[in-house]
C-alpha cells in the first residue's frame, strides 16, 4: 500500500547540508496500523511528511497505492495526496469556524457540492461522537474533543491512508486511550491504513500490527509489534521496552545453586495455556515463578516470566525441552544476572 524506496532527506542547517533520513525502506501493508517509534529529533516526523511529500524526499521513491509520488507533476499529487489524510499533535484546526465547519474545510476545498458536503460531515460528527458539539468552536472543546474534530477532517475526504503525527502526544492518559480506541475502531470498520508516529511505547503496543523503530534517521528494527518488542535487537529498542517494565532479573532474590533459572517469553496462544503445570505433571520438575505477567500487545497475548526449575539435572533438562515445544522461548541465566527480559 505505501511503499518507501531508499528515501533520504538532507536539510541545510549552517549553510550545510545535513543528512536527517538516511535510504528509508518501508512497506506497510494495506489495513494495517503502522508504527513509527523513536526518540526525539530520529526523523520521524520528516519520515511521515516524506510519504505525503510535504517534504520532497532528496532521493528515493515514495508509492502510495501502486502510485509513484515523487514522479508525479503538482497537479496530480494534488489529486493524489488527497487520499492521504493528516492528523496532527497540535489539531490545527481553525479557530474561527465551529467543530462542523472545521470538518467541512477540506470538502469545500475538494468542491463537493453543499448537501452532500452536509451528509458527509453529520456522518463523521456521529462517527467521532461529536454531533451534540458540533456548533462550539475549538476554544470551548476539550484536547480530546478538538483531535475527534481534527481526526474526523482527516476522513472527510474518505482517503485510503491516515497519517498521525504524534496524534496523542498533547493529551492526558485517559484521554489518550480514547482516541487511540476510535482510531483502531477506524481502522476496522474502515479498512483504513494508518501511519502512527510516536515516541510513546504504549501508543504502539495499544493499537499497532507493525512497528519500525527509527534512530537518527535510519530504521534500525522492524516487524510485527510482537517479535520487535519482546525480543528487542537493537540497543534503542531495548530502551523503550524498558518503559513497559515487566520481568527483569535485575532485582531477583538470591536463588540455590541447583534451582535452574530461566527467562520464558511465550507469545499467542501459549501464553494462555497452563505449561508451567504440564511441564511439572509430565516431569516432575517443580516451576517456581519468581517474576512475570501476562498482558496484550494490540489483540496479542503474551506472558514473560523468570523462573526457577526445582528437580533433578536430567528432569530440568526435560522441562526446558517441554517448554520450548509448547511454543515458550526460553534463555537459561545465572542468579544474579542482569538485563530485561529480551
Ligand atoms: N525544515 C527543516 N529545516 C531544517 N532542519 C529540519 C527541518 N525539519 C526538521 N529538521 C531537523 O531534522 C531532524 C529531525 O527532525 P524531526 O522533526 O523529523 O524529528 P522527530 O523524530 O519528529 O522529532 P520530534 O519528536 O522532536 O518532533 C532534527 O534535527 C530537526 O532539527
Amino acid at each position: 500500500m505505501i511503499e518507501l524506496d531508499g528515501v533520504s532527506k538532507d536539510f541545510t542547517i549552517g549553510g550545510r547540508a545535513v543528512r536527517v533520513l538516511d535510504g528509508i525502506d518501508l512497506n506497510i501493508p494495506k489495513g494495517t496500523i503502522y508504527g513509527i517509534i523513536g526518540h526525539s529529533g530520529a526523523g520521524k516526523s520528516t519520515l511521515v511528511r516524506c510519504i505525503n511529500l510535504l517534504e520532497r524526499p532528496t532521493s528515493g521513491r515514495v508509492t502510495v497505492n501502486g502510485k509513484d509520488l515523487t514522479n508525479l507533476d503538482p497537479r496530480k499529487l494534488q489529486t493524489e495526496r488527497q487520499k492521504i489524510g493528516m492528523v496532527f499533535q497540535h489539531f490545527n484546526l481553525l479557530s474561527s469556524r465551529t467543530a462542523a465547519e472545521n470538518i467541512e474545510f477540506p470538502l469545500e476545498l475538494a468542491g463537493w457540492p453543499k448537501e452532500r458536503r452536509r451528509r458527509r460531515v453529520e456522518e463523521l460528527l456521529r462517527l467521532v461522537g461529536l454531533w451534540e458539539l458540533r456548533d462550539q468552536y475549538p476554544s470551548k472543546l476539550s484536547g480530546g474533543q478538538k483531535q475527534r474534530v481534527g481526526i474526523a477532517r482527516a476522513l472527510a475526504p474518505q482517503p485510503e491512508v491516515l497519517l498521525c503525527d504524534e496524534a496523542t502526544s498533547a493529551l492526558d492518559p485517559q484521554t489518550t486511550d480514547s482516541i487511540l480506541e476510535l482510531l483502531a475502531s477506524i481502522n476496522r470498520s474502515l479498512g483504513l491504513t494508518m501511519v502512527v508516529i510516536t515516541h510513546e511505547m504504549h501508543v504502539v503496543t495499544a493499537i499497532c500490527d507493525r512497528v519500525a523503530v527509527l534512530h537518527q534517521g535510519r530504521i534500525v528494527e522492524e516487524g510485527r509489534v510482537v517479535d520487535v518488542f519482546l525480543r528487542p535487537k537493537h540497543p534503542v529498542t531495548t530502551e523503550f521496552v524498558r518503559q513497559m517494565g515487566g520481568a527483569d532479573t535485575d532485582d531477583l532474590p538470591g536463588v540455590p545453586q541447583d534451582e535452574q533459572l530461566l527467562r520464558c517469553l511465550f507469545v499467542g496462544d501459549s501464553a494462555l495455556r497452563p505449561v508451567f503445570s504440564e511441564v511439572t505433571e509430565e516431569t516432575g520438575v517443580h516451576v517456581r515463578i519468581l517474576q512475570g505477567s501476562v498482558d496484550r500487545m494490540k489483540t496479542i497475548p503474551y506472558g514473560r516470566f523468570i523462573v526457577a526449575l526445582v528437580g533433578p539435572e536430567e528432569a530440568k533438562q526435560r522441562a526446558i525441552q517441554i517448554l520450548q515445544d509448547r511454543g515458550a522461548w526460553v534463555k537459561e541465566v545465572n542468579s544474579g544476572g542482569s538485563g530485561a527480559m529480551g
